[in-house]
């Protein structure tokens, strides 16, 4: 009966909000206190006087501290770590970035359009460097619109883990496995808004799974320009994660 399956999607739930607040790096806490610390003239200087690889290098560095969580996070999503290994890995290969993106708009501050970097908040100039001005300009334009949505961290949990169980990812084996999990995720979510009376949410949020999707392709393009530019740097200077994920 329904009641039977709603304990288990209220575990699932559970379990899933668990594992997002035992993998987020930082507390919202603790970088709210942070939001209005932004860079100096001279700390902006020296970012935009960074080479394109340096700037790069030094980016790719950081995001891959919240690629680390995220995996993290997956691991820990019941249905995730029965799936193959392959397919945990395509999973990954196509969703860590788009969950670190979803993560990274809560460390946003859309007043005055800064995202937390390098122990600071940081706007779009600080990023001039990377000569990739339109993936930065689409990156805080995500972070607005997820910010507008005004999430709880239940809600971030459960939308997260959609976005990285998703059966129609490129080259699976076990899509019928995915699809079960996926579907539960789905359950979860539908009741996370439906106790919150946010059932209007639901298809804002597919929405922005369709944005996230042209995002991160948009990363993928942007770091095959670059790793074709610059190959030594890819190859020997960026972390093995990011390399075996989006590389
Ligand atoms: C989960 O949420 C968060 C939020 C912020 C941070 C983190 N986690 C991890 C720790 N961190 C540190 C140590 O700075 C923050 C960070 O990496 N910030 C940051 C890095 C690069 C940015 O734009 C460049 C860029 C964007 C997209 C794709 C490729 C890119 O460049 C190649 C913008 C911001």
């Amino acid at each position: 009966p329904y009641r039977h399956s709603l304990r288990n999607i209220d575990e699932l739930c559970a379990s899933i909000v668990r594992s997002h607040r035992e993998t987020s790096q930082y507390r919202v806490e603790e970088l709210q206190a942070l939001r209005w610390k932004v860079f100096s003239r001279e700390e902006i200087q020296a970012y935009q006087s960074k080479s394109v690889d340096e700037m790069w290098q030094y980016c790719a560095i950081r995001l891959t501290d919240a690629v680390q969580f995220v995996v993290e996070f997956a691991k820990h999503i019941p249905g995730f770590r029965v799936l193959s290994q392959n397919d945990q890995i395509a999973l990954l290969k196509t969703g860590s970035m788009e969950v670190v993106l979803v993560r990274m708009s809560h460390f946003f501050n859309t007043e005055n359009n800064t995202v937390f970097f390098d122990g600071k908040f940081a706007g779009t100039e600080v990023f001039k460097s990377l000569a990739c001005s339109d993936l930065i300009a689409s990156v805080f334009d995500f972070a607005h619109g997820m910010c507008a949505l005004k999430l709880t961290e239940h809600q971030i949990a459960l939308f997260t883990a959609l976005v990285l169980i998703n059966a129609d990812r490129p080259c699976l084996e076990d899509r019928a496995r995915v699809q079960r999990v996926q579907r539960d995720l789905e359950l979860g979510l539908t009741h996370i808004l439906h106790r919150d009376n946010q059932d209007s949410l639901l298809h804002k949020l597919y929405q922005r799974m369709a944005v996230l999707r042209s995002l991160c392709s948009l990363h993928m393009e942007k770091l095959r320009w670059f790793s074709q530019r610059y190959p030594l740097t890819v190859h020997s200077l960026f972390p093995p994660l990011y390399k075996e994920l989006f590389g």
